[in-house]
């Protein structure tokens, strides 16, 4: 069983606005609301990929009924902790005339400590030897930033492997108690470091120390240009796919829920970072967060290109 915990979900509303400008009126061309978050949008692609989730965290108010709704038409199984307040509304302003995607998240509500109680205990009740625990994006501003640290040291006690995908503090101290996978984009690995990367080299020389925390598997997203996959043994860049782009809102939590699926399904690593590429690009050629279509996924694995290195060196 894959389980994802997002506790600062949100109503992710999509605006397209042809030649968006700050300090001008804008007029919108179209708008759509998905239910969003990160550990959201991974259940949302687990499910595409046709595999079982389960989808847990907090939700408050009108905004988390209907993000309730949301997956429970899509028949994903869902077990939220209704709180009191309003879970947020994320705005992201597509530009297809600049090519542009901006993103305004909202903070989200806080949780009372007995409501933070409760979830972390279910969310741990769920999980069992041999599931998957997908920790992803920001918390509530009010809860402790070593929280996924908390919660992977506890997944791993019952033999649970935990992907971790967030930034800033909460990445820091979770990669302190080793999760099995960690996706930083290249954003949130040089705020990690504190320190520029400006090149597929130093990103990998930069995120080899990661694996001192007892880390397995390393994968490094760099947006259209593709990502890089570590273990300790071997690193494998992989090419971005151009495809059309019509939102890049979701393509992390697509790649993450590939990633979660390949793990499940036991695939060795050439065969997962196919699957993430194409599953996250494939949600790139979509509106809002919403996922690709399987048949869009198979096509788009086909042209997938890894480059092997050793030692730093190019080998094939
Ligand atoms: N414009 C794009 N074209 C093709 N693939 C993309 C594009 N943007 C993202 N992707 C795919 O999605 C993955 C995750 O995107 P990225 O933007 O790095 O993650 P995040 O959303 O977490 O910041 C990339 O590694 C790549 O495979
Ligand atoms: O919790 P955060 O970091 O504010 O991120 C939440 C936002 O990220 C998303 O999950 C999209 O994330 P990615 O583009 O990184 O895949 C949105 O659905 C949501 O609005």
């Amino acid at each position: 069983m894959i389980v994802t915990l997002t506790l600062n979900p949100a109503v992710d509303k999509t605006i397209e606005i042809d030649s968006f400008q700050i300090n001008h009126v804008n007029r919108v061309s179209s708008a759509r609301l998905d239910a969003g978050g990160k550990g959201i949008n991974v259940s949302k692609g687990v499910h595409t990929l046709g595999e079982k989730s389960k989808a847990m965290g907090i939700l408050a108010g009108k905004s988390g009924q209907f993000i309730k709704e949301q997956l429970d038409i899509l028949k994903i199984d869902n077990d939220f902790l209704f709180v009191g307040g309003e879970t947020r509304t994320n705005i992201k302003v597509v530009d297809r005339i600049n090519h542009s995607n901006t993103d305004i998240n909202e903070k989200g509500p806080d949780i009372a400590e007995p409501d933070l109680a409760e979830v972390i205990c279910k969310t741990l009740e769920a999980v069992h030897d041999g599931d998957i625990l997908v920790l992803s994006g920001s918390v509530p501003s009010n809860i402790d930033s070593n929280i996924y640290g908390v919660l992977i040291a506890r997944a791993k006690e019952k033999g649970v492997k935990t992907i971790l995908d967030a930034d800033g503090a909460l990445l820091k101290q979770g990669i302190k108690a080793g999760p099995y996978l960690v996706k930083p984009n290249i954003y949130e690995l040089e705020r990690l470091y504190n320190t520029q990367i400006t090149s597929k080299e130093k990103a990998i020389e930069v995120a080899m120390d990661i694996f001192a925390y007892g880390v397995e598997l390393i994968v490094i997203s760099l947006g259209e240009e593709g990502s890089i996959l570590m273990t300790k043994e071997e690193t494998v860049i992989v090419e971005g796919i151009e495809v059309d782009v019509i939102s890049t809102v979701g393509a992390g939590d697509s790649m993450v829920a590939a990633l979660a699926v390949a793990i499940h399904r036991d695939y060795p690593l050439e065969k997962a970072i196919r699957l993430a590429t194409a599953t996250s690009a494939a949600s790139v050629m979509t509106s809002g967060t919403e996922t690709g279509e399987m048949n869009v996924i198979e096509q788009l694995e086909k042209k997938v290109k890894l480059i092997s290195y050793d030692n730093r060196e190019v080998v094939k």
